[in-house]
């Protein structure tokens, strides 16, 4: 399908009121698109289906599956996309929400040190308008975030949410679980290298240490990377890979509830730092902070047995897998206005103004693409 089709077909879809999603996987030149053929909601709790599933922060509430045998799919293979317009580098965060935010955050603070938490990562979410159609917005974020999982996705009973998200909750391929601890926020400058302080890295091994502990139960093996710097967008990040094996009787609902909410958008006790988001943000998260992704889709791989004069010894196993990323860096577009969620993680010794400032730095990676 040649570029101008696939977003054309893309439009229609959106113009007749319909459910879809157009994503591409971090490093990856392939758009994918599913495009429901009805309006149906359909919901999960279970993660057995296969789809395409779009979650929400909290789990109480349903989250929401494109069935994989009732949408119609398109691929495109491209390195850049063509756009009139450009991306806007002059977005200014608005600061009307600044003193609330600082008195969240201070709350936040007193809580952790009268020992009832160790951490609790606190958000906000500032509005803005928005001019532009939504594929555009879906293009230049594709152009713009080579390393981040950028999607736009559609639901006429539920809403538009774009984003570009540089965190995997995880995947699964076959037996094979791989996860990501993410934490740390420095702004990208291109002339240097970012230099971590000592606080910053223990609180980036507190978060693996958590993950593997959270996975144990149901794998073995896990294989822990050395801890890398990436960039997402206009910031630094930490980031260690965890890789281990899943045995054959763990359900897919039960590594959702080991890793989500992660500690880089909740926090820890994982409990009761999610019961103070809810009792103190004062607003709904909604599907920011979610997850996002492939659900149970069917892929073969080609084995060879190696062994000599066995004709046709190449066979392929089907397998399923499965990968999900935390909704972070995301907008919801309700008519003419953008909703762009941002937060940070609070820990002791965390300043509020800084907490304040890095989200306002973190609302520049959706603000860039709004104009
Ligand atoms: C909660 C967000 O970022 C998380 C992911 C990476 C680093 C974070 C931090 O440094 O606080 C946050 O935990 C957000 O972007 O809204």
């Amino acid at each position: 399908m040649s570029e101008s089709a696939f977003f054309e077909r893309l439009e229609q879809q959106y113009d007749a009121q319909l459910p879809f999603v157009v994503y591409s996987r971090p490093i990856n030149s392939i758009i994918k698109c599913w495009l429901q053929k009805d309006d149906a909601l359909n919901k999960t709790n279970t993660f057995e289906e296969s789809g395409f599933v779009f979650s929400p922060f909290d789990l109480n509430n349903p989250a929401i599956v494109l069935p994989q045998n009732e949408c119609e799919h398109h691929v495109l293979e491209i390195e850049n996309l063509q756009l009139e317009t450009v991306k806007n580098e002059d977005f200014e965060s608005n600061t009307s929400g600044k003193q609330t935010h600082i008195e969240l955050v201070e709350k936040g603070l007193t809580a952790i040190k009268s020992g009832q938490l160790d951490k609790v990562v606190l958000s906000r979410c500032e509005e803005r308008l928005v001019s532009e159609h939504p594929i555009t917005l879906f293009k230049r974020l594709f152009n713009t975030y080579k390393n981040a999982m950028v999607y736009c996705w559609y639901h006429p009973k539920v809403g538009l949410w774009l984003g570009a998200t540089p965190e995997l909750l995880f995947k699964v391929e076959g037996q094979q679980l791989t996860t990501i601890s993410l934490a740390g926020t420095q702004p990208y400058n291109a002339d240097e290298t970012a230099s971590w302080t000592e606080k910053e890295l223990k609180e980036q091994q507190i978060v693996t240490d958590y993950l593997a502990e959270q996975i144990a139960p149901y794998t073995d093996n896990t294989n822990i990377s050395e801890v890398e710097t990436i960039r997402a967008g206009n910031l630094w990040h930490l980031k260690t890979r965890l890789i281990s094996r899943i045995s054959t009787e763990t359900k897919l609902k039960s590594i959702i509830q080991a890793l989500h909410p992660t500690p880089a958008v909740c926090g820890f006790p994982k409990k009761k730092a999610m019961q103070f988001i809810l009792d103190n943000e004062n607003y709904n998260r909604e599907f920011y902070t979610g997850f996002l992704g492939e659900l149970n889709l069917q892929f073969s791989k080609t084995r060879n047995t190696n062994r000599r004069n066995v004709e046709n010894n190449a066979y392929s196993v089907v397998k399923k897998q499965s990968n999900f990323y935390v909704n972070l860096r995301c907008v919801q577009i309700i008519g003419d206005k953008a909703k762009i969620y941002v937060g940070g993680g609070i820990t002791k010794g965390s300043d509020a103004n800084n907490e304040w400032k890095e989200t306002q730095n973190k609302a520049k990676t959706m603000g860039y693409i709004l104009t």
